[in-house]
C-alpha cells in the first residue's frame, strides 16, 4: 500500500509517521519540505497553494491520502479568520476532489469544538453542530467540504490532542511546571485529552484493514475531566515519572477569570461508541493514555 500523509510535521503527523510506516509505502508532505525529528526526505507543500495540493496527490499516485495538516491556533483564528479558512475548510475541498479525481479515499481530522458545549452527555456524530470559534467553524466547513467532495472518506473527530512534542497543553503545563509554584487552570470546561500516538495508532489500524464506507466517526480516549483536573493529573504523573521535579500548585478558577479572545465549549465530550464497535478498537481511559505519553521517553 502506498500512503500519502500531509503535514508529517505536525503533533499528529509525527506519530503517523511512526504508525503509517510498516503498511507500506510512506509519502510525507511538509510546508517546506523539511522532516523533524526523524531520517528521510518529505515533499514541500504549502497549503495556501491550492492548485499545488491536487498537483502532489497526481504525481504522488497512492492508495489513500492522509491528511494531518490543519490551522490549530484557536485564539489567533479569530483574528486570521481568512487563513485558517484557506487551511482547514478550502485547502482539504481540494485535497478531497482530487482524491475523489484519483478514486481513493481520505483520511481527515476534526475537533470538539464544532460543538457550542452545552449539552449534557457527551456527543454523538450527528448531534447538531454549533462552533463557538473560527477554528471550529473552520473545522466544520473542511468536514462538510470533505462528505460533499464524492471522495471515499472517514473523518475522525478528537479532542484535547496532546504529545511530548509540539504545541500543546501538556507541554505547556511541564514547561509552567518548572517556572511558578501555582498554576491557574479553568475547571469548568470538560473534555476527554487524547494522545497523538492513540490517533495515529487507530489510523493506521483502519487502514490496514481498509477504511470501509465513508462516515464520520468520534475518537477520543474515554473518560472526561476539566482542563484543571488534566493540569493535576499531568502534575501528580509528571512527578511520579519523573518529568518534573515539584508540582507546582494547580487552582481551580473559572473561564471567566482566564479570559481569551476565542470562546471554547464548556462540555465537549465524544460519544465513541460508533467507532469502538464499528472497528472493535478499545479506547484506553485518558489517565491511562497520559501516563503512558509521559513514560515514552522517545516519540519517535
Ligand atoms: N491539537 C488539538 O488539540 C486537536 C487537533 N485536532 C485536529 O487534529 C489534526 C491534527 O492536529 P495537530 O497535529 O494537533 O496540529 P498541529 O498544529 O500540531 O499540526 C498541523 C500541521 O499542519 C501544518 N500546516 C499548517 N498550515 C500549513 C500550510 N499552509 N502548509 C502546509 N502545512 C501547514 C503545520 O505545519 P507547520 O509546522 O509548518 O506550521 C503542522 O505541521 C487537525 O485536523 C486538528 O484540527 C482535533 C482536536 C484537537
Ligand atoms: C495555559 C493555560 C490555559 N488555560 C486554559 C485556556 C483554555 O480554556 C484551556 C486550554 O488551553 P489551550 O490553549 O492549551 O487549549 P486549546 O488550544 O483550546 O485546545 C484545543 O485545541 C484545538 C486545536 C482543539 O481542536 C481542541 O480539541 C483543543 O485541544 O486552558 C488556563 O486556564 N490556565 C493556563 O495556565
Ligand atoms: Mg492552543
Amino acid at each position: 500500500m502506498k500512503l500519502l500523509l500531509l503535514g508529517g510535521n505536525g503533533q499528529l503527523g509525527r506519530e503517523l509517521r511512526r504508525s503509517l510506516a510498516p503498511l507500506g509505502e510512506l509519502i510525507v508532505t511538509t510546508r517546506d519540505g523539511r522532516l523533524e525529528a526523524g531520517a528521510g526526505a518529505a515533499l514541500p507543500l504549502d497549503l495556501s497553494d491550492l492548485d499545488a495540493i491536487a498537483a502532489v496527490v497526481d504525481r504522488v499516485g497512492p492508495d489513500a491520502v492522509v491528511n494531518a495538516t490543519a490551522y490549530t491556533a484557536v485564539d489567533k483564528a479569530e483574528s486570521e479568520r481568512e487563513l485558517a479558512f484557506r487551511i482547514n475548510a478550502e485547502a482539504p475541498t481540494a485535497l478531497a476532489a482530487a482524491c475523489a479525481t484519483a478514486g481513493i479515499p481520505l483520511l481527515h481530522y476534526s475537533t470538539d469544538y464544532v460543538f457550542d458545549g452545552q449539552g449534557t452527555r457527551p456527543y454523538r456524530e450527528d448531534d447538531p453542530t454549533a462552533p463557538l470559534g473560527v477554528y471550529g467553524e473552520s473545522k466544520l466547513a473542511g468536514e462538510l467540504a470533505v462528505q460533499a467532495s464524492g471522495a471515499g472518506h472517514l473523518i475522525l473527530r478528537t479532542a484535547w490532542v496532546h504529545a511530548l512534542h509540539g504545541h500543546n497543553f501538556l507541554r505547556t503545563m511541564l514547561r509552567l511546571a518548572g517556572e511558578r509554584d501555582e498554576l491557574r487552570v479553568v475547571a469548568d470546561q470538560v473534555g476527554s485529552p487524547t494522545p497523538a500516538w492513540l490517533i495515529a495508532d487507530v489510523s493506521a489500524r483502519i487502514l490496514a484493514d481498509g477504511v470501509g464506507p465513508s462516515a464520520l466517526l468520534h475518537l477520543t480516549c474515554t473518560g472526561e475531566c476539566s482542563w484543571q483536573e488534566f493540569a493535576s493529573e499531568i502534575m501528580r504523573l509528571g512527578v511520579a515519572i519523573g518529568r518534573i521535579g515539584q508540582a507546582p500548585k494547580v487552582t481551580p478558577i473559572t473561564t471567566a477569570e482566564y479570559p481569551t479572545p476565542a470562546h471554547r465549549p464548556a462540555y465537549s465530550v465524544l460519544d465513541t461508541r460508533r467507532l469502538t464497535e464499528r472497528y472493535g478498537i478499545e479506547l484506553p481511559r485518558w489517565q491511562d493514555a497520559l501516563s503512558r505519553t509521559l513514560s515514552a521517553h522517545d516519540p519517535l
